[in-house]
C-alpha cells in the first residue's frame, strides 16, 4: 500500500460506464435521466441522448411542430468557470444565420445548471461515419473539403454591422462535423472554441477589435484551446486567434478522414501523398500539414484560392479497393456486442519519450483522456500510433496486440476477435494504421495493449478491513471455439516478458501457477487485476481453442478467482495470452511510398 494515492484520476464515461463504481455508474445514469425527464416535461418528446464531450452532454428531442432540437448541457462537475463556457459558446453560435451552421435557440440555466439549446443538424458526425466506413474515397473527401472551403469564407466574411470581424470556430474536427447524406449538406457543431480571430490570415490585427488593441491586449491570445488531437501548432502554442486555426482543423480533418485516423499526428509516416488521392489535393493536405509555418501558410492559401476548382476535376466514385491486410482478424458472433476498452502499456512507451520525466510517478491504470496533458513531449508519430490505438476500442472487438521493435524490424503477434462483420473493411484501416505508424517508430522496446469487453469486468468492493465484499464468488466468463487440430500442432504464443514496470501490483504466487498451467492449454486471452484502495477490478476475456480441455480451463479459472481474494496491493497487473507463434515481421519505414489516383487507376477505379 505504499504507493501514492490516486488523485487527480477520474475515469473518463468515454472509457465505459460499466468501468465506473456502482456507485458512480447509478448517480450517472440517474443524472442522464434527470435531464430526459425535464426535457419530457417541458414538452418535448423523443428525448435521447446523442453525444458527450469532454465539457458536456448533449441530448436532442422533437418539438409540438415537430422541429429537431439539441439541448447541451455542460457538465456539473467541471468548474463554474469552464461551465460559463456554454454561456459564451451560445453567444457566438447566436451571431450566425446559415444553412451550415445549426440555428441558436435560447440559452437557459436551470439553477446552476447551464443549457443550450439549438437546431439539430440532421444526419450523422463524420467521426462515426469514419468509424463505420473507413477510408473516405477521393470522391467524398474533395466534396467534403468544397463544403469546408465554403464554411472558412463563412468564418473569414463574417461581419458586425459594417465591420468585418472574422470568426475563429477553433474546434473543426470529423466529430464536431455532421453529414447528411439524404441532402448531401455539412454542419459545423460546438461552437464551444470560437473566438473573434485577433489576427487575419496574413497576421496582422484585425482593425475591429481596436478594443483590444486599445487595452494594449496585442500580446495576449484571446484564442481558446481546440481539440489537441486535431488543432495546429499556433493554437497549441497560444498565438493570437487567426483564421489560419481553421484551416489547420480542416486540413487534419480531411486528413484524419483520409487515412482512418482520428488525429492529425500521422502525416510524416503516413502523408497524404500515400493515400491514393489525386496529387495536387494531396499535396495541399500535406503542405498544410507541414511542420514548417510558411508551407502550411502557403498550403492554406491555395486551398482557399484553388479548391473550388479542385473539386471540379472528375474522379470516379468507386468504392475503395483495400491491399490485403497486415494482420488477420477473426471474426464471430455474438448476442450483445462488447463494450470495448484498450488497456496497454503505453505509460512505459510514452515514458521514454518523456523527456521531462513528468509521468514519473504517475500510477494510474487508465489514462486515456489524462494523456492529452502529456501529450506535449511526445513525438507526433508516437502520438498517432497511440491514437491508433485507442481508436480500435472504438470497434466491438476483444483481443491483444504486441508491437516488439527490435533492429530494424518490427514484430507483431496479434490475436483480434470482431463481433460485426459489416465493420471489417474500416476496423482493417485502423489496423494497418497501427502497424504503418509503428513501422515508422525508430525506438526500440515493447508495446502491447489488449482489448477485452467492459460488460464483463468483475468488480468487488472492499470493507472497512479491506476483505472483498461478495455473496457469492463472481466467475470469469469464456468462450469455447474447437479449432481443427491442425491448428493445435501450431506452436502457441506465451507470453510472458519479464517483469512489466507498468506492473506495479505484486500477484499472489498462486494467481501465477494458475496462469502458467492455464498457458499449457490451448486459448487466447487476457486478465487485467487492477486493484484500487476501495474495490478491485478484473477484467478480461477469454477463448478457449480446444474444447476436450474445457473441464480443466474452467477449473484454473475458477482457482484464479479464489486467490485474487487474497490480493492486498494497490496497482495493476496482467497476463495476455496469443493464439499463436507467428509472428509478423515488417520492415521500418520512415514514411509510406507515394500513391497518387491519377498514376495508378486500376486500383482506384
Ligand atoms: N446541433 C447539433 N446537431 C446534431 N448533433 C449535434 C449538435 N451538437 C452536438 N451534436 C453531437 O454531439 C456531439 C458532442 O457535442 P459537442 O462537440 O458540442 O460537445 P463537447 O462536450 O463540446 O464535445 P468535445 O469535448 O468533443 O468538444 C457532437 O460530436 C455531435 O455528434
Amino acid at each position: 500500500m505504499a504507493q501514492r494515492a490516486i488523485t487527480n484520476f477520474y475515469i473518463n464515461e468515454e472509457q465505459s460506464i460499466y468501468l465506473l463504481s456502482h456507485r458512480d455508474a447509478k448517480k450517472h445514469k440517474q443524472w442522464l435521466n434527470i435531464c430526459i425527464k425535464q426535457l419530457t416535461m417541458l414538452g418535448y418528446k423523443n428525448v435521447e441522448l446523442i453525444g458527450s464531450g469532454a465539457f458536456g452532454f448533449v441530448f436532442a428531442g422533437i418539438d409540438d411542430s415537430q422541429q429537431h432540437w439539441v439541448f447541451k448541457f455542460s457538465r456539473i462537475t467541471l468548474a463554474q468557470s469552464v461551465r460559463d463556457r456554454l454561456e459564451d459558446e451560445a453567444y457566438m453560435l447566436s451571431r450566425f444565420d446559415h444553412p451550415m451552421i445549426p440555428q441558436f435557440y435560447a440559452f437557459e440555466r436551470v439553477k446552476k445548471q447551464g443549457i443550450l439549446m439549438m437546431a439539430r443538424a440532421e444526419g450523422e458526425d463524420l467521426e462515426q461515419l469514419s468509424i463505420r466506413q473507413g477510408k473516405f474515397t477521393a470522391k467524398q473527401l474533395l466534396d467534403l473539403a468544397l463544403q469546408l472551403h465554403q464554411l472558412l469564407h463563412v468564418l473569414r466574411n463574417y461581419r458586425g454591422g459594417i465591420t468585418p470581424m472574422p470568426v475563429v470556430h477553433g474546434d473543426i474536427k470529423p466529430s464536431n462535423l455532421v453529414w447528411d447524406e439524404r441532402s448531401k449538406t455539412l454542419s459545423l457543431v460546438d461552437w464551444g472554441s470560437s473566438v473573434y480571430a485577433q489576427l487575419d490570415a496574413s497576421g496582422q490585427p484585425i482593425a475591429a477589435n481596436v478594443m483590444d488593441l486599445m487595452s494594449a491586449d496585442v500580446t495576449n491570445t484571446n484564442a481558446r484551446m481546440g481539440d489537441v488531437y486535431f488543432i495546429g501548432d499556433e493554437q497549441m502554442s497560444g498565438a493570437q486567434s487567426s483564421p489560419r486555426f481553421d484551416e489547420q482543423g480542416v486540413a487534419s480533418t480531411l486528413y484524419a478522414l483520409a487515412s482512418a485516423q482520428s488525429c492529425r499526428f500521422g502525416a510524416q509516416v503516413i502523408p497524404a501523398a500515400s493515400l491514393g488521392l489525386p496529387k495536387e489535393f494531396a499535396r495541399v493536405i500535406d503542405a498544410m500539414l507541414s511542420k514548417d509555418k510558411a508551407t502550411r501558410d502557403a498550403g492554406g492559401d491555395y486551398f482557399m484560392r484553388n479548391m473550388p476548382t479542385m473539386a471540379r476535376a472528375y474522379v470516379p466514385d468507386n468504392p475503395l479497393v483495400r491491399d490485403k491486410a497486415l494482420i488477420p482478424v477473426w471474426k464471430a458472433q455474438v448476442a450483445t456486442l462488447p463494450d470495448t476498452v484498450v488497456y496497454s502499456s503505453r505509460k512505459q512507451f510514452l515514458r521514454q519519450a518523456d523527456s521531462q520525466q513528468r509521468l514519473v510517478d504517475v500510477n494510474d491504470a487508465q489514462l486515456e483522456r489524462y494523456y492529452r496533458e502529456f501529450l506535449f513531449d511526445t513525438g507526433d508519430t508516437e502520438k498517432a500510433f497511440l491514437a491508433a490505438i485507442s481508436r480500435l476500442a472504438k470497434y466491438p472487438v476483444v483481443g491483444g496486440l504486441s508491437f516488439h521493435w527490435k533492429q530494424s524490424s518490427l514484430f507483431v503477434e496479434s490475436s483480434l476477435i470482431l463481433y460485426d462483420e459489416s465493420l471489417e473493411p474500416s476496423f482493417q484501416d485502423a489496423v494497418d494504421n497501427t502497424v504503418k505508424l509503428a513501422q515508422g517508430i525508430t525506438q526500440k522496446g515493447l508495446f502491447k495493449c489488449c482489448l477485452f469487453d467492459a460488460r464483463q469486468t468483475i468488480q468487488l468492493e472492499r470493507d472497512a478491513t479491506g476483505a472483498f465484499k461478495f455473496e457469492q464468488l463472481p466467475q470469469l466468463h469464456y468462450d469455447v471455439i474447437n479449432i481443427p487440430g491442425t491448428e493445435m500442432l501450431r506452436p502457441h504464443s506465451y507470453f510472458e516478458d519479464g517483469k512489466d514496470p507498468d506492473e506495479q501490483l505484486q500477484l499472489p504466487k498462486k494467481i501465477i501457477q494458475c496462469v502458467f498451467e492455464l498457458n499449457k492449454i490451448h486459448h487466447t486471452g487476457c486478465i487485467i487485476f487492477e486493484s484500487l484502495p476501495q474495490r478491485l477490478k478484473i477484467h478480461h476475456y477469454y477463448r478457449l481453442l480446444d474444447a476436450s480441455q474445457e473441464v480443466r480451463f474452467s477449473q484454473l479459472l475458477d482457482e484464479i478467482m479464489q486467490y485474487a481474494m487474497a490480493i492486498d496491493g494497490i496497482g495493476v497487473a496482467g497476463f495476455m495470452k496469443l493464439p499463436y507463434k507467428n509472428t509478423r515481421e515488417f520492415e521500418l519505414c520512415a514514411m509510406q511510398s507515394e500513391d497518387f489516383l491519377a498514376k495508378n487507376p486500376k486500383k482506384h477505379n
